[in-house]
């Protein structure tokens, strides 16, 4: 049926539920008088340009109720008789929608994940003003029917969260450390242990060794033993020594005077051991120094004094230093490319914190909290896994630790509506296929996929089976530790980040 307004128009075959004659009288009610009511904007053609180029489109009025809908969309949506959506509240035919926030914000949702049944929609939402910048309805576009090629998009959203969240912590209070033992997570044997000996290295004044794989928490660690000890007013200073290169790390240590350099060093500034002085100075990978630079280091713990990078002059610091690193120190030491008396400096009171895989009893915990924190931060409802989500989640080998975790988290919050955090979404973003009842191989993928999944599965498990050292996986695996992680960067081998983050960078 041609139900067209303008009797002399052509017919608009492929728009299957459109403003009719009587939705013509509807959207006379709705819309104020005035020069532009709803849907004049959308005229000439334009409504069949949004049928051939989205997947979908939908037309709501300020009521939120539909007034269009693409042929395709509709299909997709199972049903029936499109036309049967017209004038009916838009979470009628789509449970999720968001196209009455959009209304009556009047803000566009630029983009965004919708769930309907088994499919995630990527979507964009824009309201629609009439003359008097009144809204008067909003536009919804249905841009894929899949989110796997905005993959590395949420993946990227997840890393700069992060480095967010890391570089307000660093600035936030003057460089005071933002976590205390309260935010460390978990009941088990393991975990009360290495509070134990976090609280008592807080009461001490001495150098301190946190030994964790990647994501088992030596920061936040390194955070809770300064915010529990007498340092606490004082700041608190990150470094990870890995990703400094190996020419700048004097400079970021001691600082450097005028003129010490030419360009962008010309004026000089103060090295971290400044920054952290009557404070605490957290090292991260200090396995991964140089041996010249392991001299320097030691010198400074046992004078406590520093030389900044053109100068001759000795600065005292009361510096508390607490040392990370992901690697076996001793193992270092006797292949002669760690430093035996700084071992043995740093040494002085070692924690280990225990990786995720060997502290299942923990893991419900983590994940209420996380997901406590991830509701907190998006202001989205906080999402309860059921059992099939936690066993999915216990049966993964978590080589990324609670960071790795976290990120799967994020981005199946992103990915799910409603409170329940179900397994098939979580399924679909864990890299190795943890499923208690795995999948068939048989199925699709194109070469270049299969061979992802395969490389990625081999890497998981690798690092697996070296307890998270990336050196020994890399060995295992014939590859340079360079190229592990930069496969270990590479988001179209591992959706979430299980490499070194983006974080570490800026510390
Ligand atoms: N026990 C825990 N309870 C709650 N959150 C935790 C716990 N351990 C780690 N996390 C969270 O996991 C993430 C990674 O932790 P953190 O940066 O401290 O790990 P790390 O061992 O220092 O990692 P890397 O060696 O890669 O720098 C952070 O978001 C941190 O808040």
């Amino acid at each position: 049926m041609d139900t067209s307004r303008h009797d002399n128009k052509p017919a608009r075959p492929k728009v299957a539920a459109r403003i009719n004659e009587e939705t013509r009288v509807e959207e006379t009610e709705l819309n104020p008088p005035g020069p532009a009511p709803l849907c004049q904007s959308l005229q000439h053609g334009l409504l069949e340009l949004f049928e051939q180029q989205f997947v979908g489109a939908l037309l709501v009025d300020r009521e939120a109720r539909v007034q269009w809908i693409t042929a395709r969309y509709a299909a997709l949506l199972g049903l029936d008789d499109p036309a049967g959506a017209l004038n009916r509240p838009v979470e009628d035919i789509l449970p999720h929608s968001r196209m009455r926030e959009v209304v009556q914000s009047g803000e566009p949702i630029v983009l965004d994940f919708m769930n309907y049944k088994q499919h995630h929609f990527v979507v964009s939402r824009f309201p629609l003003q009439d003359g008097d910048g009144q809204v008067v309805g909003a536009f919804g576009i249905l841009l894929s029917e899949r989110w796997q090629p905005l993959k590395p998009l949420v993946d990227k959203l997840s890393q700069l969260q992060e480095t967010l969240d890391r570089v307000r912590r660093d600035n936030a209070g003057s460089r005071r450390a933002r976590y205390g033992f309260d935010d460390i997570i978990g009941a088990g044997a393991a975990c009360r242990d290495m509070q134990r000996l976090g609280q008592r290295a807080a009461a001490l004044d001495t150098t301190v060794l946190l030994l964790g794989e990647t994501g088992t928490g030596k920061e936040l660690l390194a955070n809770a033993i300064h915010a529990a000890s007498p340092r606490r007013q004082k700041p608190f200073v990150g470094l990870n020594v890995a990703a400094v290169p190996e020419t700048l790390l004097e400079a970021e240590f001691f600082g450097a005077v005028a003129g010490a350099y030419t360009g962008a060093e010309r004026k000089g500034r103060d090295g971290k051991f400044k920054l952290a002085d009557g404070g605490t100075l957290f090292l991260d990978e200090i396995g991964d120094m140089s041996l010249p630079m392991q001299a320097k280091l030691l010198r400074v713990l046992q004078e406590q004094e520093i030389e900044p990078l053109g100068s001759n002059r000795l600065l005292h610091i009361d510096v508390r230093v607490i040392a990370a690193t992901s690697r076996d120190l001793r193992a270092l030491v006797d292949a002669g490319l760690f430093r035996a008396d700084l071992f043995y400096r740093l040494n002085v009171l070692p924690i280990r914190l225990p990786p995720l895989r060997e502290r299942s009893e923990d893991l419900p915990a983590l994940v209420d909290s996380l997901l406590a924190q991830i509701a907190d931060r998006t202001g989205l409802p906080q999402r309860k896994p059921g059992a099939a989500a936690l066993a999915l989640l216990a049966a993964y080998p978590w080589p990324g630790n609670i960071r790795e975790l976290r990120n799967v988290l994020e981005q199946a919050v992103m990915l799910s509506d409603g409170v329940a955090l179900d397994a098939p979404v979580l399924q679909r973003i864990l890299p190795v296929a943890a499923t208690v009842d795995p999948p068939p191989l048989a199925g699709g993928g194109t070469l270049a996929q299969r061979l992802a999944e395969t490389e990625r599965r081999v890497i998981s498990e690798t690092l697996a089976l070296a307890g998270g050292n990336k050196t020994e996986a890399a060995r295992a695996l014939g590859i340079s530790r360079a190229t592990l992680y930069e496969k270990l960067a590479d988001p179209r081998l591992f959706p979430a980040q299980t490499g070194p983050s983006l974080a570490g960078l800026v510390r």
